[in-house]
Parts: structure tokens; C-alpha cells; sequence
């Protein structure tokens, strides 16, 4: 199918008002697109189904499915405009004073405060930001996402029951394919300055440290030989993460659900102890996230792969096999467009050295990665 086609199809869906997702894996060419033949709301629990899934933070809502079987599926290979204009947009200092600065500084106050107090180690804390938008045609910001995140999962989800979702986000949460698992573990912010040679603070390469040591211990029960790489630093944007790439090997009869359950939220968008931290945002924030640190992705999809053989076998395409490969991301650098206003969400990890006002411009900072797309 030609791009044309594929955004007029998608068009179509949202303009009768049916559930849709359109998506680009990191570094790839080709949308993806899974359109529901009906608005009807589909959950998953049991993680068992195909099909796009789309969940909340707390893990206690409901997982939004599109079943592979009620849906039609398209692809396109989408050629970005070079160059696309990737001005960032100037914060006016008068917002910098604003109320939301003061209220996300005593939210992160208090969350140093419960640090010291022993109640958590980590917590990650977010805020809400409205922007009125000039033109609220979503396929307007989708191709500007496309066309300026190349590295990350670009994507427009939308559901009539539930809203319509866009994002870039440079996080996966997991991919498991057969028996072999990987996951990453990316936190620690610093603005991008034109160079991957960046100097950390212990803070940041504490903050992360967490989600690495969170993914291995919360996973030892279920998978063996384990992989874990150095700590590295990766571009997102106008933005930089420390990031670790852990893989695994699932044990034998590990259900999905188990793996789901242990890993979301993970400290990279909740804290550590889980549980406590977990509350702490959800009694504090004063606002709720949705799908906002969430993940989606693709569940259960059979997809044709080229087993790890020697070199000879490569050309025998008798050997390609068909797996069920699960892909999941964490909902990050996302807005949901409402009433002619994106509703954008932005966070960064707390921990006992974090300095509140370095915290609210890290997501300042973080804001830009959208409002830099919006019309
Ligand atoms: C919670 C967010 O980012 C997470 C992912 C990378 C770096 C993060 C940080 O430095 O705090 C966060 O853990 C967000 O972008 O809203």
C-alpha cells in the first residue's frame, strides 16, 4: 500500500469514529496499522490474545486490546521528509514562574522529604501541561512525530471510548520472542549538546542503577543466562539517557501475564519499592496519568524469523521460522489531544539528591520533545 493510502485509510477509521492504531518501530521505514472493524471495547487480562495492546499505568485498570481477529491490518513504508524542521521551542520565562513550576517543585519536596523519611529509595514524579493547539488534525502532529523521532516508536492510537494518544517514546519495556527475552533499562536525563560524550553525576547513574537492578532481581525467578551490557548514553531528541540492555532466557512454561506483572511499573517510571512508591505518586500527583507511563505494543503477533544458524544455512529459507513475538514500550514523550488541546506528560526520577529545581527543568525539557511537533 502507498503512504497516501494508508493515511487517507486511517483518516477514514477516525473520522467514523472506530478504534485504530498506526505505528513505526525505532529505526525502521514501515507504519504499521491495525484498524477494528467495530468500536466495541476489548480488554486483555490474561495477556493471552493477538492483537495492539495499550495499558494504563496502574496496573490495576484495564489493558485496552485491539484483537488481531477483529482488524484489519495495512503497512506502508513511510520516507520522512529530510531535514524536517526540528526547531525547539523557546520557554517563555513568565511560565517558568508560573504556578506549575512552584506545584511540581513542592511535589518534588515532598517526595525528597518521604526519601529521607525511609518511606521509598525512587520515585518518579510527573505533571500534566495543556497546549492549545492551532490545528487538531492528529495525522498533522503523527507526521511531524514521523518525520522527526526516527529512533524512537512513533505512534497514534485511538479509541473512541477511551481517546486519542500520540507519542515518540525511546523506552522499550520488553520483547519476548519464543523463549528469549530482552529489556531495557533507561533512565538518568540530561539536555542534548551535540555529543554522546556526556558526564554523569552519581544521582543519575544511581536512578538508573535502580531499574537495571530492579528488571534482573524481579526476573531471576522466571528466566536463565542472563545478559546484561555496559551502561551507555543515547540520544532521544533533544535529550540523553543512561541505558542498559539486559536479555534472558524465559524458563519453560513462563506465562506472559507473570512477566507483565512483575516488570510494570517498572523504576523508571514509578520508583522503588513498587508498591509504596506506586502510592505515593497516586496519592500525590495531582492529576492522573492514564496511559501515560503505561505501555503498548504488539502481543502475540506471529512473525517469520530467520533462526541464529551458521553461515550456510542462511540462504535456506526452509529454515525460517514462525514465532510469537510480544513488543511492548513504555508510554513516555506522549500527549493525549482532547477538546482542541494536547495534554502533555512529562517526569523524571527523584532520589534522596535530587535538586527540585534541576527536576522541574528536566521536564521542561522533556516537554520539548512534543511541543516541538505541535501545529
Ligand atoms: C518519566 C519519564 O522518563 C523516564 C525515562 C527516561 C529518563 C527518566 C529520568 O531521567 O527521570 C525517566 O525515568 C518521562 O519522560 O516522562
Amino acid at each position: 500500500m502507498n503512504s497516501d493510502d494508508f493515511f487517507t485509510s486511517i483518516e477514514n477509521q477516525y473520522n467514523r469514529q472506530l478504534p485504530f492504531v498506526a505505528y513505526r518501530k525505532p529505526n525502521s521505514l514501515e507504519i504499521k496499522g491495525m484498524l477494528q472493524k467495530t468500536d466495541v471495547l476489548y480488554t486483555t487480562q490474561d495477556f493471552s490474545a493477538s492483537g495492539f495492546v495499550f495499558s494504563p499505568f496502574d496496573n490495576n485498570e484495564h489493558t485496552v486490546l485491539i484483537p488481531l481477529e477483529n482488524s484489519n491490518t495495512m503497512t506502508t513504508n513511510y520516507h520522512s521528509i529530510p531535514d524536517h524542521n526540528t526547531k525547539f521551542v523557546e520557554v517563555i520565562s513568565e511560565y517558568i514562574h508560573s504556578e506549575a513550576r512552584q506545584n511540581h517543585i513542592n511535589l518534588i519536596k515532598k517526595g525528597i522529604h518521604a526519601i529521607e523519611n525511609k518511606q521509598f529509595d525512587k520515585v518518579v514524579l510527573s505533571r500534566q501541561e495543556i497546549v492549545e493547539l492551532s490545528d487538531t488534525n492528529p495525522f498533522t502532529v503523527l507526521k511531524n512525530l514521523l518525520n522527526t523521532y526516527k529512533s524512537a516508536l512513533v505512534y497514534c492510537w485511538y479509541h473512541p471510548k477511551v481517546g486519542l494518544w500520540l507519542g515518540a517514546t525511546p523506552e522499550t519495556l520488553l520483547k519476548i520472542s519464543g523463549n528469549q527475552f530482552s529489556m531495557m533499562a533507561l533512565a538518568g536525563t540530561q539536555d542534548y549538546k551535540g555529543t554522546l560524550k556526556v558526564d554523569w553525576q552519581n544521582k543519575e547513574k544511581e536512578e538508573q542503577q535502580f531499574v537495571t537492578d530492579f528488571i534482573i532481581k524481579n526476573l531471576k525467578p522466571a528466566a536463565k543466562n542472563f545478559k546484561v551490557s555496559d551502561v551507555e548514553t543515547v540520544k532521544a531528541g533533544n535529550l540523553v539517557h543512561l541505558r542498559t540492555m539486559i536479555s534472558a532466557q524465559l524458563k519453560e512454561d513462563t506465562a506472559l501475564k507473570q512477566i507483565i506483572d512483575a516488570m510494570h511499573p517498572t523504576p523508571a517510571v514509578c520508583g522503588v519499592p513498587k508498591q509504596v512508591s506506586k502510592q505515593f505518586i497516586l496519592n500525590h500527583e495531582n492529576y492522573k496519568r492514564d496511559f501515560y507511563t503505561g505501555f503498548l505494543g504488539e502481543l502475540n503477533l506471529k512473525t517469520t524469523v530467520a533462526p541464529r544458524l551458521g553461515r550456510r544455512n542462511i540462504e535456506n529459507r526452509a529454515y525460517l521460522l514462525t514465532k510469537e513475538v510480544t513488543q511492548l514500550y513504555v508510554n513516555l514523550r506522549c500527549m493525549q489531544i482532547k477538546n482542541n488541546r494536547a495534554l502533555l506528560y512529562v517526569g523524571g526520577g527523584v532520589t534522596k539528591d535530587s535538586n527540585p529545581e534541576k527536576e522541574w527543568q528536566e521536564t521542561v525539557s522533556k516537554s520539548l520533545v512534543i511541543k516541538n511537533v505541535l501545529p
